[in-house]
């Protein structure tokens, strides 16, 4: 058995032609969603991902607001920039390209955000709508992968998941996304604090593999017929993506995301999502 693919490029693609049509529809009543992005250092692996990210804005009208500041720069300096994006009414949402460089203060730098501007979903006061049960912006990998399942018919309702992490962009709000009642998953989540992972996956008809540790996930420990999501991004010596997931896991699963091509794609999808969402939002008030 080979898995059929849980195809990120093509159902991104669907999205941002979706979206193309709504900033349309924006620009008619004279709003210009803008996505803003603040990256730190020179991190080719970031780069490469910022730059994806403008590209993806020009392809649905987007406009772009880049800023970019020094691997020494100062904790002041960066929240200065936060703040002239917050005040900036061109920029309709924005990141802060995470991880930060050592010595500056992520969680601080986060939390000086205007939350409504938040195109990543990870201000304090957006995770806790989630916890709540309040909408606002999702954060993007998560529900990414949410929609990733849906285009493809795998069945999330009463499904047992294993989340592998416990990330703040990616293990920690995944749960929170699986168990409302409009997924109603049961969720298990793994870390390395976890004894026995490979009894936990074995009993998986989804796992979400997010603990960045090169091909963790192999195919003995899976469920004939479940679904895998690969959602890590480590990188071997010539700069090639190692994802979580074994390669034979290919052979046990259903279904399987490939990496390059599966969860990257969705999150850049879901970034733009919630920009234009954030701005029909602001268009409304
Ligand atoms: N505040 C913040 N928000 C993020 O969303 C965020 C972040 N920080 N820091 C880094 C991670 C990483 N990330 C990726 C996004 C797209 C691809 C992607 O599209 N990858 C392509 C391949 C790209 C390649 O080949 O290098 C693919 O999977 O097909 C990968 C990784 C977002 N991140």
């Amino acid at each position: 058995m080979t898995a059929q693919i849980l195809d990120g490029k093509a159902t991104a693609a669907a999205i941002k032609s979706d979206l193309t049509a709504r900033v349309a529809a924006l620009k008619e009543k004279g709003v210009t969603p803008g996505l803003g992005t603040v990256l730190v250092g020179d991190d080719p692996g970031s780069h490469k991902y910022v730059a994806g990210k403008h590209r993806d804005c020009a392809q649905v009208g987007i406009a772009s607001l880049q800023r970019e500041l020094p691997a020494t720069a100062t904790q002041e300096a960066v929240e200065a920039v936060v703040r002239e994006l917050n005040a900036d009414p061109a920029c309709t949402g924005y990141i802060v390209q995470l991880p930060l460089p050592r010595g500056l203060d992520e969680n601080r730098i986060l939390e000086l955000m205007d939350p409504a501007k938040d195109a990543d979903g990870l201000h304090p006061t957006n995770l806790g709508r989630l916890v709540l049960n309040e909408p606002g912006p999702l954060p993007c990998t998560p529900y990414g992968i949410i929609r990733l399942l849906r285009e493809h018919g795998v069945e999330i309702n009463g499904a047992e998941v294993v989340v592998v992490g416990r990330g703040v962009t990616i293990g920690r709000p995944m749960p929170l996304l699986l168990t409302r009642r409009s997924e109603n998953a049961t969720v298990t989540q793994c870390h390395t604090g976890t004894r026995d992972l490979a009894a936990h996956l074995r009993r998986a008809d989804i796992v979400v593999a997010a603990a960045g540790v090169p091909h963790l996930v192999k195919p003995e420990d899976i469920k004939p017929g479940a679904a895998v999501l690969d959602v890590g991004v480590s990188r071997d010596e010539s700069g090639k993506i190692v994802g979580d997931v074994h390669p034979g896991v290919a052979e046990v699963a259903a279904w399987l995301s490939p990496n390059p091509g599966g969860v990257g794609p969705m999150t850049r999808a879901q970034l733009l999502a919630n920009v234009v969402e954030a701005a029909e939002r602001a268009a409304e008030s």
